[in-house]
């Protein structure tokens, strides 16, 4: 998968913008704050509709703006799709697919596959249970998009069930509420089982491949482990009807505790996926480099998890390295370059040339500003060429980079 051409409309600091990408390694250089991550973060949008640096939508919009809109052209082998997606904070965001009618943003999801690996992964490891279970629900989104319709009706459920469980506190207990409670149990189990469903799916797919990107990556033979911990107060089975069952059983149980403490205690979103290497856990006790490799990992090993998934030609998801070579050490780097550099469109940005293999900066561009983004020579990476007009901004082709240096 790859996109070709990408335009940015009001998205974070670019007002008008448009960019060519080419197939294989896209190298974005520049000075911190010059608005290299904006992009990537941007290319990651389309296909999650989420940030990876933030939980909610108002700071992608350009400061002083209502709307902001992302547009892309978009290669599946020889399959082309133009798409189009409006983010509207407070509103309900848009999306349009080949210049048609809009369609809710979510009808994109599943076109377009990118996997996004950035500093802010260390959380993955280092932070709370909810992100783990983000990186898990995320990846089962974009494999099976049906989901993301799943995930919203459990959140909206459980914080409607949250809400009651605060009420009767204050209250006191009714019939009717434990007829809306009985309700809402079985909704929550409904969605729940498939969310945890499909999130047991995701551990197993994605262990063997975490495993073997971590040995690869770092040269150790300590192996990269991952275990599933769930609120339930046994393994939880593997069919959908039977983790429903078990659900509903398990909130029925804890029923006069939940009412104590007004939350719901049972379900997905109180589960946490342990991370160990070997026997020993990651968080905590891992080093620095380790942490980080960790981490990489897991953003590799879902990468994998996605081509397994479809391993047509042309059907890879797009790799994003965000700022991430230079927390690396000599080894790492290498090891990941090679790794990435199997990708059919790599997307990569880093603020020191040097951070960046060798092999990777055939097409590097220096961002200066956002209205300033011009070619690096790979032969002269600190001569920059003649930079295009601002404004409307639209990077050299590759055949326009050609007739400049002829
Ligand atoms: N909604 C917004 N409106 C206007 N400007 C914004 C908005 N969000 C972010 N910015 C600006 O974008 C810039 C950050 O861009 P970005 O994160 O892409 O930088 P970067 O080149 O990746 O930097 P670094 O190398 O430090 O990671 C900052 O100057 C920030 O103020």
């Amino acid at each position: 998968m790859r996109l070709s051409q990408l335009t940015l409309n009001n998205y974070r600091s670019y007002a008008e913008s448009q960019f060519e990408l080419h197939p294989g390694p896209n190298v974005l250089l520049g000075l911190n704050g010059v608005g290299k991550t904006n992009i990537a973060e941007a290319v990651g949008y389309l296909s999650t509709l989420g940030s990876h640096r933030v939980t909610y939508d108002q700071p992608l919009v350009r400061h002083g703006e209502s709307q902001a809109i992302i547009r892309a052209h978009a290669h599946r082998g020889t399959q082309e799709a133009f798409l189009e997606v409006e983010i509207n904070p407070g509103r309900s965001n848009r999306a349009r697919i080949n210049r048609g009618n809009p369609v809710r943003a979510t009808d994109i999801l599943g076109i377009l596959r990118t996997v996004l690996f950035a500093p802010e992964d260390l959380e993955l490891i280092k932070g709370s249970p909810g992100v783990r279970r983000r990186l898990f629900d995320d990846l089962a989104v974009q494999l099976r998009p049906a989901l993301a319709r799943v995930r919203q009706d459990y959140e909206k459920v459980l914080k409607q069930r949250n809400a009651l469980l605060k009420s009767i506190r204050h209250e006191g207990f009714t019939e009717t509420h434990e007829s809306t409670l009985t309700v809402w149990d079985h909704q929550l189990s409904e969605a729940g089982s498939r969310l945890l469903r499909a999130r047991l799916e995701m551990v197993a797919a994605l262990r063997p491949h975490v495993e073997k990107a971590y040995q690869q990556l770092s040269g150790s033979v300590r192996t990269a482990r991952m275990v599933y911990e769930s609120s339930f107060e046994q393994q939880p089975p593997t069919g959908q009807k039977e983790l429903a069952e078990l659900m509903l059983t398990q909130l029925q149980a804890a029923r006069k505790q939940e009412r104590e403490r007004a939350i719901t205690l049972v379900g997905p979103h109180r589960d946490d996926i342990l991370f160990s290497l070997d026997d020993v856990p990651v968080k905590g006790y891992a080093s620095h480099g380790e942490t980080w490799s960790y981490a990489l990992s897991l953003r590799l090993g879902a990468y994998r998890v996605m081509v397994d998934d479809d391993p047509n030609e042309g059907a890879q998801p797009i790799l994003i390295l965000d700022d991430v070579f230079a927390e690396l050490d000599a080894r790492r780097r290498r090891r990941l370059a090679e790794l990435a550099g199997e990708a059919e469109q790599l997307i990569v940005t880093a603020a020191v040339d040097d951070d960046v293999p060798e092999s990777l900066l055939a097409n590097a561009w220096r961002v200066e500003s956002v209205e300033q983004i011009s070619r690096v020579s790979p032969l002269e990476s600190d001569v920059d060429s003649p930079a295009p007009s601002a404004d409307s901004l639209s990077t050299p082709s590759p055949t326009s980079q050609d007739d400049d240096a002829s």
